[in-house]
């Protein structure tokens, strides 16, 4: 452990002087990096697919939607509009501060940390990357050790690409994280779990760095078959995409649970079994489309949350495990106990609980009662339920008529709020994050207004009262002596 110390002194000392040196604030520079990471991930398209492949069992078709290609949009979206992202945003200063003139400026950080997580290795690695780039800081990475072969991928490719001398990765565990947690960083972003994120928060505010956490929880779903019947098909698609066909419901947005009318509960159940086969076949272990769970820990934890003999009482739909394999089969739940510890931690896993309501809108109630998810996700075209979820609820995000797709669309902000985290990036929102928004008053000699200075009288007590309320026409008066 000495030698990483020494090892991450000596990187910081070195990205610091790097950032120090202004090189990283050049639009040129920026642009160069993030043409690097396009560059990067076309040249190692079939290498990222495997380590992919190696760590999480990923298809090659799901890791280019999940990663390679989600970051190489990111990246081009960033080349695209960093001309315009770095552009001072005039303000309009009201008539009170004539004839001052004002504007923010999007002024990097500095030197930023990012540690990412397992699921999403390299996306979640290189897209908080992009932002800290667009936005001109310099960035040292430590991905997960629990995806072993993609980070150490990144550690050896990215040196070979990007500027080096501003951005870093280095490879490790919690003891390493702890380390790097030590030195004072000019920005954290944190992608895992509420657990670790409350460490990076304490650690973070003994140099009172400020923080991304983008965090997880349990995303509930919501059906109104009532308003949605003719599109059911469709909808029940979508939830099996979201729940079982990205990393395996390994995901921060991963559909959690289901929420549903009794009536209801066992025609849909019956939906999901056909669209489950024509997605995986009749075995899906072997279909090479099930992404695998990530250690043997972590199957160990899910199948201590199906072997609950109340949980397995529930299992309507598969259920069968293989810790050799690290394979959990896409599994459906009905009304598992609601104290039970799969209705309480984030299941990240292929299993799915279908919670049965009388009437849908107790859903508002249900998801109000736990804490606040990333997203929501509800089939519905009533619009009053539509207006309770967004009214009555807090969430990250909420998304009608489809899952996951959010994450996708860089024009919306992405991130958690209450213990699914704060703060948010992607798109124009990841150069925000990573950027201190500077205010810049340009003030003029020309007027000295004598009510700003002592000594008080009632006169300057007045002028300040409308001054304050900008009663312009009342101020002039005041001072032609026409207003006491
Ligand atoms: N909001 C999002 O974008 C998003 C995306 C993916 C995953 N997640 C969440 O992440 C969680 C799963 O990921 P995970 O298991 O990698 O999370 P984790 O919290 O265990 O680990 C995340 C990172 O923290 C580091 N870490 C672990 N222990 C540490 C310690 N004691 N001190 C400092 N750093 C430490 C890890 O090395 C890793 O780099 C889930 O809760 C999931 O919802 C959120």
């Amino acid at each position: 452990m000495e030698a990483m110390k020494e090892a991450v002194d000596l990187s910081l000392r070195e990205m610091r002087e790097t950032f120090a040196s202004g090189r990283t604030r050049s639009v040129k520079w920026r642009k160069t990096q993030l043409k690097a990471i396009i560059e990067m991930v076309k040249d190692n398209e079939e290498k990222m697919c495997d380590v992919l492949f190696q760590d999480l069992g990923k298809h090659s078709t799901e890791a280019f939607r999940d990663e390679l290609g989600f970051v190489m949009r990111s990246a081009a979206t960033a080349l695209n509009s960093l001309d315009k992202w770095v552009v001072p945003r005039k303000s309009n200063l009201p008539l009170l501060f004539y004839p001052a003139t004002g504007k923010v400026i999007s002024e990097p950080y500095g030197t930023v940390l990012v540690l990412s997580s397992w699921n999403f290795p390299i996306s979640l690695s290189l897209d908080p990357m992009i932002g800290a780039i667009s936005a001109g800081n310099t960035v040292l990475l430590k991905a997960s050790e629990l995806s072993p072969n993609a980070s150490a991928f990144l550690a050896k490719t990215i040196p070979s690409y990007l500027d080096n001398k501003a951005i870093k990765v280095i490879e490790g565990g919690p003891d390493v994280a702890t380390i790097l947690l030590q030195h004072q960083w000019d920005k954290i972003f944190f992608t895992g779990s509420p657990r670790i994120g409350k460490i990076i928060m304490a650690a973070a505010a003994e140099h009172l760095t400020p923080v991304t956490l983008e965090l997880g929880g349990k995303c509930p779903t919501i059906i109104d078959h009532h308003s949605v019947s003719k599109d059911i098909m469709s909808i029940v698609k979508r939830i099996s995409g979201g729940k079982w066909g990205s990393c395996s419901g390994q995901a921060c947005i991963s559909v959690d649970y289901v929420l549903v009318e009794q009536s209801f509960a066992s025609s849909l159940i019956e939906m999901f079994k056909p669209v489950i086969k024509s997605f995986f076949g009749e075995n899906p272990k072997e279909s090479g489309c099930v992404a695998r769970i990530v250690t043997k820990k972590h199957f160990q934890r899910l199948s201590r949350l199906l072997n609950d003999p109340r949980v397995q009482a529930s299992i309507v739909y598969g259920g069968s495990m293989d810790e050799e394999k690290l394979y959990v089969e896409p599994t459906i739940l009905l009304n598992p106990p609601l104290d039970s510890e799969i209705m309480n931690e984030e299941i990240f896993g292929p299993v799915l609980p279908i919670i049965t309501l009388r009437d849908i809108q107790e859903s508002i109630g249900f998801i109000k009662s736990k804490p606040k998810p990333l997203a929501i996700y509800a089939f519905t075209k009533d619009e009053k339920l539509k207006t309770r979820i967004l009214s009555e609820t807090s969430s990250g995000s909420v998304t009608f008529n489809d899952v996951m797709i959010q994450y996708m669309c860089d024009a919306l902000p992405f991130g958690g709020v209450g213990e699914s985290g704060m703060g948010r990036y992607h798109g124009k929102y990841s150069f925000e994050c990573f950027s201190h928004e500077k205010a810049i008053m340009e003030g003029s000699l020309a007027i000295d207004l004598e009510p700003r200075y002592p000594p008080w009288n009632n006169f300057k007590l007045t002028f300040i009262r409308l001054a304050f309320c900008e009663a312009y026409f009342k101020l002039v008066l005041l001072m032609l002596g026409l207003k006491r």
